[in-house]
């Protein structure tokens, strides 16, 4: 019987999966600098740490050094039943049309010769507000039980500074960034998607399409080659599936390829290879530079949204989830940002990505109760084939 510890007012971070997941207390330590961090583990100063990267690493991160970091078997379960507040949202960042017009554009940019760019992730946000405020254990515990993958996380972002000071990340991530065991490294990645259809006909056929799709296997493709390109150097041999394989949540579908390799220095951290390889063109789009650069002039600074979250102890082992299905819920527990983003090549159609934003959107919204922001695939039976 999985053991489901209640959180307290000292709780900073959990981090579920389907088969374990972690909680830390309290901190001894809070770092913005990811390298401070992991010289803290190296001299074991720290025993783990805990926390946050941020999508652009040149702002600071929210990572901490717990007093006590606390292995469960299976996946964290809140109390069931957890309410939450009525909610809704009050503006789409941006509205849906100029998402709508940035895809396009950066389409445009993806099909000149002359651009270098090959792939850029675009996102958008909702603010959301409950009529009373919540808890980010609250908010945790529902995502979990719409979402039901057993991926969770929750994690203070107080360490960034005064602007996220009281703040949490929450979320549903579906990808593993990487994992460090022994000197073993994996990584997850995803990238092409389709939403689910509650039409299991529907439902099958995204599937095929999805698996079939060569836009969307060359999207894929970029993902992993990164990955490859950046493990090599750590890890010599690097093992890649030849094919991806089809990775489902309650509300997507996604290609996803288990990658695997044996690290050169077993001493080194999961934290610093999880600095090494994000973000990944999963998140970002590549070239890497490019992308952010795109990234940032177009949707202005994520902060944690397309980073990661995880932990790393001062073996080396850890965890990092790619902060993706996640809203940041503000400290005073009624409002919150989420944000879904989607991989751009050229071969794109503005319209399904816009499509998939909404789809993505699901998971997150789902938690606060709000089942009516787009009707995609609302209708129980004859919904549109794909
Ligand atoms: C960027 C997001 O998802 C990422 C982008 C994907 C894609 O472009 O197909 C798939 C999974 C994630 O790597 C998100 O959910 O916000």
């Amino acid at each position: 019987m999985p053991t489901t510890p209640v959180p307290t007012n000292a709780t900073t971070f959990l981090h579920s999966r389907p088969d374990h997941h972690l909680v830390a207390e309290g901190t001894t330590g809070q770092f913005t600098d990811p390298s401070a961090a992991v010289e803290a583990l190296r001299s074991r100063t720290a025993h783990a740490v805990v926390g946050a990267l941020p999508f652009d690493l040149r702002e600071p991160a929210a990572l901490m050094a717990p007093r006590s970091l606390r292995h469960h078997d299976g996946p964290w379960r809140g109390a069931s039943g957890a309410e939450v507040p009525a909610a809704g949202i009050t503006s789409e960042i941006p509205a849906s049309d100029e998402h709508h017009r940035r895809v396009a554009h950066a389409i445009a940019a993806l099909a000149d010769p002359t651009n270098p760019l090959d792939k850029v992730v675009l996102a958008r946000a909702l603010r959301l507000c409950t009529e009373s405020a919540l808890t980010p254990w609250q908010l945790a515990a529902r995502l979990g039980q719409g979402d039901g993958t057993g991926n969770l996380f929750v994690t203070d972002l107080s360490a960034a500074g005064a602007r996220f000071a009281g703040h949490h990340l929450v979320g549903a991530s579906p990808e593993v960034l990487l994992r460090k065991q022994g000197s073993t490294v994996t990584c997850h990645p995803l990238a092409g998607s389709a939403p689910r259809s509650p039409d299991p006909t529907t439902d099958s056929a995204r599937a095929r399409g999805l698996a079939g799709s060569t836009k969307d296997r060359h999207e894929h493709r970029i993902v992993v080659e990164g990955l490859r390109t950046a493990l090599e150097p750590l890890c010599g041999t690097v093992e890649v599936a030849d094919e991806p394989s089809m990775v489902s949540t309650p509300t997507m579908w996604h290609l996803g390829t288990p990658i695997r390799g044996t690290v050169a220095d077993p001493g080194i951290t999961a934290l610093e290879l999880a600095v090494a390889v994000h973000p990944t063109a999963a998140v970002c789009g590549t070239p890497t530079g490019a992308a952010r650069d795109l990234i940032l002039a177009t949707e202005g600074s994520r902060g944690f949204y397309a980073g990661a979250v995880g932990w790393s102890d001062a073996a080396g082992n850890g965890e990092w989830m790619v902060s993706i299905r996640c809203a940041e819920l503000a400290d005073d527990g009624r409002t919150a940002t989420a944000w879904a983003g989607g991989g751009v090549v050229a071969q794109s159609r503005p319209d399904d990505e816009l499509h998939e934003t909404t789809a993505k959107f699901r998971t997150i919204l789902a938690a606060f109760g709000i089942d009516d922001y787009a009707t995609i695939d609302r209708a129980p039976t004859g919904v549109q084939s794909a």
